[in-house]
């Protein structure tokens, strides 16, 4: 199929929707294959979900937002109660694909409300899966922005020549454009600020190797790849001066779930005098969840620690534990960048009054 590049970033990009179908690059193929998997059922976007096709917590949550309009296509409803139920029922399952990250329920709960908006409005039956798709599209369309903002926030933290390291994939393939902690290393591409970037190979499944490395590298961005036991000396060596990553929930106390290996790079961070950002939408900050011990891990198959891209690499047999995301207590996050500004600490309050002034905007 052919490729679809985004014209800012000049990345690939992972989600889009085409006649009724939702196009999603299959990033578990990325770097050597660049695929899009067609996809016209919930049943696999809930896979595509939940087998990593589509990852990064901004893009699940637009993936399951076009899903629950898949969900109504082609099928006729008795009255707009049946139809409304129909979304209810996909959304619920949707929700189910990945535990972690806040967005993939916030998508959801935006399009179950709007889908009740519609059942209850005088908009005609057979209109309603339309109305609901421009739900959906928006969500798309926004993340653009927010993410776009995200990066003017977090470029002033940085300057010319400054190393920066990162972990998994916070970039353009998680999102709709730009990326959360990828957004700044764009737009400072974009205005000729360079910037170093290493890049965490992120085990166990190489977010950062095949795809953070990738998207970096096809944007022009100076990327170094190391492992991810090379950032103690990475940062012992003086390479980078700052660490920013994204996140796929904030509690409201400010702790930070995020790809399992933020926390010890966070702890690295702290020993090694180095500012640790995280950067992300408010729709990631989750105030109904008081502190990161309540964010549900996510533990994933055995065989992505046991094998490497279908190759044994430890005994069969062997005891494996492999969650797919750890907690950073927020005492070890120096600032949390969202789309309306900077957060300081301590979280608990600068989290509460960004989100209590934009549940009182008009
Ligand atoms: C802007 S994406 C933020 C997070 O979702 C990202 O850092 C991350 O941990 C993704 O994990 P993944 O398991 O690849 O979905």
């Amino acid at each position: 199929m052919t490729q679809q590049l985004d014209q800012h970033t000049s990345t690939l990009v992972s989600v889009r929707w085409h006649e009724d179908t939702l196009e999603l690059l299959d990033q578990r193929v990325l770097p050597g294959q660049i695929d899009y998997l067609k996809l016209t059922e919930v049943l696999h976007v809930w896979h595509g979900i939940h087998d990593l096709v589509v990852r990064g917590a901004p893009a699940i949550g637009i993936a399951a937002a076009y899903g629950v309009v898949l969900g109504t296509l082609n099928k006729q409803y008795a009255d707009r109660n049946q139809w409304l139920n129909q979304v209810i029922t996909d959304a619920e399952y949707l929700a189910t694909a990945r535990p972690t990250a806040v967005n993939l329920f916030w998508a959801l709960d935006r399009m179950k409300l709007k889908a009740k908006a519609l059942a209850e409005s005088t908009c005609p039956i057979h209109d309603l899966s339309a109305e609901l798709l421009l739900e959906a599209k928006a969500i798309h369309l926004e993340d653009e922005e927010v993410c776009r903002s995200i990066g003017e926030h977090a470029l002033g933290l940085f300057h010319d020549g400054m190393g920066v390291l990162t972990h998994c994939n916070a970039g353009g393939l998680a999102t709709a454009r730009y990326g959360t902690a990828l957004a700044p290393m764009y737009l400072a591409k974009e205005r000729g600020i360079n910037l170093k970037v290493y890049a965490d190979e992120t085990r166990p499944v190489l977010q950062g190797a095949r795809l953070t490395a990738f998207e970096l590298q096809q944007a022009g961005v100076d990327v170094t790849l190391i492992c991810d036991n090379m950032a103690a000396m990475v940062m012992q060596k003086g390479l980078v001066q700052a660490v920013i990553v994204g996140t796929d929930r904030v509690a409201a106390n400010g702790d930070v779930a995020n790809k399992i290996g933020t926390y010890g790079l966070a702890v690295l961070a702290k020993a090694h005098n180095i500012p640790f950002y995280v950067a992300c939408p408010v729709s990631t900050i989750d105030m109904d969840t008081p502190n990161g011990e309540l964010i549900p891990i996510e533990e994933r198959h055995e065989s992505e620690i046991t094998e490497a891209f279908g190759t044994r690499t430890a005994p069969s047999g062997i005891k494996v534990y492999n969650p797919a995301f750890d907690v950073t207590p927020n005492d070890y996050v120096t600032a949390i960048i969202t789309e309306h500004g900077i957060l300081k600490p301590p979280f608990h309050i600068s989290l509460k009054e960004l989100t209590t002034k934009l549940q009182h905007k008009p």
